[in-house]
């Protein structure tokens, strides 16, 4: 649920892109060939009509009942991309995740430090624009 969050929150990469390779017609929206589309992730993954009220705090108790459990639209929860290019590491990702993060937290606590700002910036991809100051305690 915390990884979860943290990627609705701070999508790594918050806009995937795609090219049209011809012209093609999705309802009344006609996009021409050579068009670029942007998926604004970070603004799908934040939207209050489909996350509620609360939709900028982190909470990862959303995530209780899973993604569709969390969003109006689940297809709209994609920090890992869409369809038939999707991210082919996202398994090993969430893996990773969950065993870093229970070593970490088997040995040691964290908490931030004062001089922590919060201030999260587009890059090439979403991350603390003044760095992340912590302070480490062996358990
Ligand atoms: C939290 C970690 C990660 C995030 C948030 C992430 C996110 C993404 C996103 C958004 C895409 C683009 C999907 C699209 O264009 O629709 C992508 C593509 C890709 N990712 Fe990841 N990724 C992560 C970790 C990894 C890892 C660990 C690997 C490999 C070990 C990996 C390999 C790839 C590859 C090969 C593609 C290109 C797939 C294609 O174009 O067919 N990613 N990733």
């Amino acid at each position: 649920m915390v990884i979860h969050e943290s990627l609705r929150l701070y999508p790594p990469v918050a806009v995937v892109s795609r090219e049209a390779l011809e012209d093609m017609q999705f309802g009344d929206i006609l996009v021409p060939k050579g068009v670029n589309i942007w998926t604004m992730v970070l603004t799908l993954h934040t939207d209050p009509q489909i996350w509620g009220p609360d939709s900028y705090i982190f909470n990862p108790n959303r995530f209780a009942n899973g993604i569709t459990g969390a969003c109006k639209i689940p297809q709209v929860y994609m920090p890992f991309g869409v369809g038939p290019r999707v991210c082919l590491g996202q398994n090993l990702a969430m893996v990773e995740l969950k065993l870093l993060i229970s070593l970490l937290l088997s040995n040691f606590s964290f908490s931030l430090s004062p001089n922590y700002t919060h201030s999260p910036v587009l890059r090439l991809v979403i991350e603390p624009e003044n760095g992340v100051d912590l302070l480490v305690n062996k358990l």
